[in-house]
């Protein structure tokens, strides 16, 4: 009965979206089946989920396979016959050197890269040239070294293993079937949360889990909400963090959709430190943990200095790339590879898909297009003539100014290709207009913004044909596009490519959560290249890097003082740019720059496509020009010779901190990146205490420009201030840190209000305060 009321009430609203579709006349488009765009857009979701659902058990599957058979055949070597009561129990009790064992084994056997997770390290880095550091080194130089220095391989009575740290599944493997055996049970470690992390006992033991619990963890309740629906950009999250919709700890790092991911998401445990009671031992560890020491501080020295030349020795002409892509490459000075390019461009050639970490400004781009190129010449040669081609590369990037010079860079390598094509996909231009492109001039080669992408393929233009033929697939700023607010646009898109494809994704940070999630993008065998190495750091030596710390209103005089410092010490200077942390803050910094004379730009999501292209590219050839950009110039963005990033306001995250500063010192050159936060803002120093960043001692203001400033501010329109306000309002609320704290905030936001020459606080719309936890909070205006 509730089936059936059910069923015609959906009916009902299916006649009724129908009935809408027909009367809008020339509305939403109908897609097979009489489905209208959401419902085909749910159905895909549907699919998509249903798909990752059997990507995970398959996953789970042949893990539990694995190690049970390692397991098996350890114990079928290894092990005294059982007794018969263990045997018929179903399991044997494991000893303590048999948890070291599975541990050691587990962990150096061959083919073990695939059970690590990022605390171990970098799974395939580039092959490094360590330097000879003495004899004991050789028995380090194979696992199986490390462990003959430990008398009877490791296998010492007393050896106590590191319970606590161990997760469920390694327990699931120890305790694992046996021939013969069932059902198979499996077992948890259950920590004595009482006792000290760090005690060798913790007290706690082994508790028996159903079949049903174990398989929690991937099951289908522990999926969440997915994130924001409805298209996703940089430009909406740019406005969506001005409204203050967009919480910051909406950010993947502290949380993230969990809708299709499963626990790819989960962040891993940190494996607690090894625990030994065992005293002879102690001695022999300590001689091995000393010479891990050394080992690791001299490959790091060797790192640091590999990390820091730019070009490898490899030249283009080197390789196995066309000689037509090399001539291309010739004119346009690249002749020697850089270091990223050498360690991808085989891997990539011989089909593999990758994930790649390397340095900002080190020519990630053409890591990739060389590649593309590449893909695209084989696939027309092997193929018929089509009369119209389908797409054989899609790249894919967050920005629309970064696709643009994608493309353009693409361009200049296939100049001597006749018959290969690039074209752009992306939101700010007219729909139509790409459609004629699209069809007057089929390009192989498609480098897209997601949302601009996604509208093609629900467009019945035969687009997603075209896409049917795909052999490749780029993520430029990978990590940025696995972020939650482009993930579900990705996963769109992945659902609409095949399946049979080389994905490569590229960027300058990976964090841990994202390598786990990149793998729904990437195939199980794919390799993952880490040029600048596993602890070592991660910006380029030769940016010096500062923060300043003031409260919020001395911040528009400080930067003033930055700007007219750095200009009179570079006399030469080309180019500046100020971060600023929302659209309507950065026009708010533009305009008090400009009425201070200075020689200023402004960039950012609010300004049309037209003016941004137009900006974009007259700061790429100009000197003695400062740019005032939000976010969307963070990423990517290759302007030749800047020579200072000024980042005002702490970043989202610590990789965009990298990102942004990564617009300096670009190609192995000079560069320099002063952060300035208020004083409440200076916990964001922590997640970037690793980097070689100083803080600056408090500056010397000077009173008679403080007195400019102020009247230059007296000059800017009042509604740029307010949506200013709003938009500081909004950005704050967003930070957990503060956020949190509504008074606070709303006290700080007055201080700042007055700074920038506001008699009272700008109101809210009431929807708005509510939303932002804001509505009765002394101090919020609402508007009537
Ligand atoms: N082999 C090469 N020889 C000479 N110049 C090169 C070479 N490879 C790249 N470049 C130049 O280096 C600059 C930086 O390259 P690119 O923009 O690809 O860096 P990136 O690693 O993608 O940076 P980001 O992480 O900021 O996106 C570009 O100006 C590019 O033209």
């Amino acid at each position: 009965m509730y089936l059936h009321r059910n069923r015609s009430a959906t009916l009902t609203k299916l006649l009724c979206n129908i009935s809408f579709t027909r009367t809008m006349g020339g509305g939403p488009r109908t897609f097979p089946g009489g489905l209208n765009k959401w419902q085909w857009k749910r159905m895909h979701e549907k699919k998509a989920q249903e798909k990752e659902r059997k990507l995970l058990d398959q996953e789970k599957q042949l893990y539990q396979a694995r190690i049970r058979s390692q397991i098996r055949s350890k114990l079928d070597e290894h092990h005294q016959p059982m007794s018969n009561k263990e045997f018929r129990s179903g399991f044997a009790p494991l000893t303590a050197n048999d948890h070291v064992k599975g541990l050691a084994d587990r962990f150096m056997e061959e083919g073990a890269e695939d059970l690590w997770n990022e605390d171990d390290g970098s799974i395939k880095s580039t092959p490094l040239q360590t330097p000879s550091i003495g004899l004991r080194d050789r028995a380090l130089e194979s696992p199986v070294g490390l462990r003959k220095l430990i008398p009877n391989g490791g296998n010492r009575v007393g050896v106590k293993p590191e319970f606590g740290s161990l997760r469920p599944r390694y327990y699931s493997a120890l305790a694992g079937r046996r021939p013969g055996r069932e059902p198979m049970q499996k077992f948890r470690y259950r920590r004595n949360e009482s006792s000290s992390s760090d005690s060798d006992d913790d007290g706690g033991e082994f508790e028996a889990i159903s079949e049903e619990r174990y398989k929690k963890p991937y099951g289908n309740e522990n999926r969440g909400v997915r994130g924001k629906g409805g298209r996703s950009s940089f430009e909406e999250e740019e406005s969506d963090r001005e409204m203050g919709l967009r919480d910051r700890m909406g950010s993947p790092k502290k949380m993230m959709s969990r809708a299709t991911l499963g626990d790819y998401d989960k962040k891993k445990e940190r494996r607690a430190p090894k625990a030994f009671e065992d005293s002879d031992l102690s001695g022999e560890i300590e001689l091995i943990r000393d010479e891990l020491r050394k080992r690791s501080s001299s490959r790091d020295e060797v790192r640091r200095d590999e990390g820091e030349t730019l070009f490898s020795q490899k030249r283009f002409d080197e390789c196995n790339i066309s000689p037509l892509t090399i001539k291309a490459l010739t004119s346009a000075g690249y002749v020697r590879m850089t270091r990223v390019q050498e360690a991808t461009l085989r891997t990539c050639l011989h089909g593999m898909d990758v994930l790649v970490k390397a340095k900002t400004g080190t020519g990630k781009s053409a890591a990739f297009l060389l590649p593309a190129i590449e893909a695209v010449i084989k696939a027309t040669t092997s193929s018929v003539n089509q009369r119209v081609p389908p797409i054989l590369v899609l790249i894919l990037c967050p920005t629309r100014e970064l696709a643009s010079q994608i493309a353009a860079e693409a361009n200049v390598m296939i100049k001597h290709h006749d018959g290969i094509g690039v074209q752009t996909l992306t939101g700010g231009t007219r729909f139509k207009d790409d459609q004629r492109r699209l069809e007057s001039q089929p390009s192989q080669i498609i480098v897209a913004t997601p949302g601009r992408l996604l509208d093609h393929i629900e467009n019945k233009s035969g687009f997603s044909v075209r896409l049917m033929g795909l052999k490749m697939l780029i993520l430029d700023e990978a990590d940025h596009l696995l972020d939650l607010g482009f993930r579900k646009d990705m996963e769109e898109i992945v659902d609409c490519v095949p399946r049979q494809r080389q994905s490569l994704l590229f960027s300058a940070t990976i964090r841990k959560e994202v390598r786990r999630i990149s793998q729904l993008f990437l195939k199980r065998d794919h390799v993952f290249i880490d040029t600048v190495g596993f602890g070592a750091l991660e910006t380029h030596a030769k940016v010096k890097q500062s923060y300043v710390v003031a409260p919020h209103e001395q911040h528009f005089l400080i930067v003033h003082q930055l700007l007219k410092e750095h200009i009179s010490q570079v006399v030469d200077y080309k180019v500046v740019m100020v971060f600023c942390t929302t659209a309507m803050m950065t026009s708010l910094m533009f305009h008090l720059l400009r009425e201070m004379q200075m020689n200023t730009r402004e960039m950012h999501s609010r300004k049309p496509q037209m003016y941004r292209t137009r900006i974009s590219d007259e700061f790429r050839e100009s000197k003695r020009l400062i740019l005032v950009t939000s976010d969307v110039s963070a990423r990517g963005m290759d302007y030749p010779d800047v020579t200072l990033v000024i980042q005002v306001g702490i970043p989202t995250d610590r990789e965009h901190y990298i990102h942004r500063l990564g617009r300096t010192g670009r190609e192995g050159k000079n560069g320099e990146g002063i952060l300035l936060i208020a004083p409440w803002e200076e916990y964001f120093i922590d997640e970037i205490k690793d980097l070689p960043i100083k803080r600056s001692p408090a500056m010397n203001l000077d009173s008679n420009v403080k007195l400019k400033v102020d009247d230059a501010m007296l000059k800017i329109d009042n509604n740029v201030k307010e949506a200013a306000y709003h938009a500081w309002l909004g950005h704050y609320n967003s930070i957990r840190e503060i956020g949190r704290d509504k008074t606070t905030l709303v006290e700080l936001a007055k201080r700042f209000c007055d700074s920038i020459g506001l008699q009272k606080p700008p109101s809210l719309f009431k929807k708005t305060a509510v939303k932002m936890g804001l509505k009765n909070i002394p101090g919020i205006q609402i508007r009537k």
